[in-house]
């Protein structure tokens, strides 16, 4: 038998199989996710077949029964490919192709398929070919046409023991490759993300397909790929958004998220998610006409735990209003009060959103008194630009400025030759509402403010 491995599941026939164990994910409609994703490979759905169970059977996931089942069912709809909704071994792999004659994906191979096919950006190409490499190399023994790419010409036949020992090595040191090329990259993001933290950024994060891109672009008028397939981004892009009462503020996108996500592909992911990771405000969408919104609101968080960031300031973003269930949607409003329902299409509720967005902004801004010296233009420019003044007083050659600041900005103004004492309460205008515990004094120092911290991003 020679199963054709090179071409994931695109334009294919594909028979769906979903195994329900008592503690797996259940979904309303099993499958139904699945079927999503094989669609956005770009494959035909031409068949469905679904067991519960109380464990996988070791040799083939599926039971005898349901086995027969599913080689009648291929043969019948002459199917190309079986997508698996659970993740199998590679043993479980090879059994089930030996009896069905076709090739078998499970739910994370398809994942990292339309990963493949997705990725443009250099830094996503690599993550994803890690992941793959990862995934694969435990799997080598029916890979190998895949690595005949990689490697050797075509025309080669099965692999003896000495082929895939050289295989194995040759993957081995490509996985090192990947990883020191993405270290670069991630730490060169870093440098990247960091240098603009003069300016507020929000990032947003959600399930794949909730809408984040199209949200993106309605508030930014940027041009950024949406689409109604899983998966449409795979890379970030960061615009410049400006709220009204506000001022511009950075808004950035990222890949969507999905449950179970694959581990290594979270990690490989580390790059694309830095904008995320040092984000002052999270805006996790949610598409709020999807029956399984809450399932997929769980995972998202999941998601963030294992980034590290689930602890950030986040503001719930209902999407897609327009198409959702007015009762859905005051369930799940009473369930996550402080949630903003909006829908990127129509543009209803963007306003609130930009209201709720600079409201939690205003949480990071203190009241702040600023001491310099008279002739410190810049440092007064700095202030203007990413706070309020409220009132100046000169004495002699000093000033002080009543201002109303980021917090995290505190550090940098005192670097530029200045006293700053913070206020303990502020009385709450248009920016205000931080509150601080104690007056907090820090040290006038000599680093004047340099150019770059003064830069300007976007
Ligand atoms: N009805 C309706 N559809 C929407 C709304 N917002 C987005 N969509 C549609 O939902 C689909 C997914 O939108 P995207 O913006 O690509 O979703 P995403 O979250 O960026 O998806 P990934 O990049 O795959 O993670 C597209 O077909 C959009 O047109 C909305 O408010 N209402
Ligand atoms: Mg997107």
């Amino acid at each position: 038998m020679e199963i054709d491995r090179k071409k994931g599941v695109h334009s294919e026939s594909a028979v769906l199989v979903g195994v329900q164990l008592p503690d797996s994910h259940e979904e309303s409609e099993p499958l139904t996710e699945l079927a999503g994703l094989v669609e956005s490979a770009g494959a035909e759905i031409v068949g469905r077949l679904h067991q519960r169970r109380e464990a996988p059977d070791p040799a083939a996931y599926l039971g005898k029964g349901k086995l027969e089942s599913l080689q009648q069912m291929v043969a019948a709809a002459e199917a190309d490919v079986i997508v698996f909704d659970n993740d199998l071994s590679p043993a479980q792999v090879r059994n089930l192709e030996q009896a069905t004659k076709v090739k078998v994906l499970d739910r994370t191979e398809l994942i990292l398929d339309i990963f493949s096919t997705r990725a443009q950006t250099h830094e996503a190409r690599l993550a994803v070919e890690l992941a793959q490499l990862e995934y694969s190399l435990p799997r080598l023994k029916r890979m190998w046409t895949h690595l005949s790419r990689l490697k050797m010409g075509v025309g080669m036949r099965g692999p003896g023991e000495k082929q895939l020992e050289t295989d194995r090595r040759l993957v081995e040191r490509r996985i090192v490759d990947l990883k020191r090329d993405l270290e670069k990259v991630l730490r060169r993001k870093e440098r990247e993300v960091a240098a603009r933290s003069d300016r507020m950024t929000v990032s947003l994060v959600g399930y794949t397909n909730a809408g984040k891109s199209t949200l993106l672009n309605r508030l930014t008028a940027g041009e950024v790929y949406a689409k109604d397939q899983l998966f449409a981004t795979l890379d970030t892009r960061t615009r410049r958004w400006r709220l009204p009462s506000w001022g511009p503020v950075l808004l950035s996108d990222t890949v969507g998220f999905i449950r179970d996500l694959p581990h290594r592909l979270i990690a490989s992911f580390k790059a694309t998610l830095e904008e995320a990771r040092q984000a002052d405000l999270l805006l996790h969408v949610a598409d709020a006409s999807n029956p399984a919104v809450f399932d997929q609101i769980k995972a998202v968080h999941s998601v963030l735990a294992e980034i590290g960031i689930d602890q950030k300031d986040t503001l719930l973003v209902l999407n897609k209003a327009d198409n959702a269930d007015d009762k859905q949607l005051a369930v799940i409003e009473s369930r996550y009060p402080g949630s903003v329902r909006v829908s990127a299409h129509t543009g209803d509720g963007l306003d609130r959103l930009e209201s709720a967005v600079s409201e939690a902004l205003s949480q990071g801004f203190v009241e702040a008194d600023v001491v310099t010296a008279v002739g410190n233009g810049k440092l007064f420019a700095y202030l203007a630009k990413h706070g309020e003044i409220l009132s100046r007083t000169f004495n002699e050659d000093r000033v002080a400025i009543h201002c109303r600041v980021p917090k995290k900005y505190l550090g940098r103004i005192a670097a530029g030759d200045a006293e700053v004492v913070v206020r303990t309460a502020s009385d709450s205008g248009v920016l205000g509402g931080g509150n601080v515990d104690g007056g907090i004094v820090l040290p006038a120092s000599d680093n004047a403010l340099s150019d770059s911290a003064m830069d300007d991003v976007a």
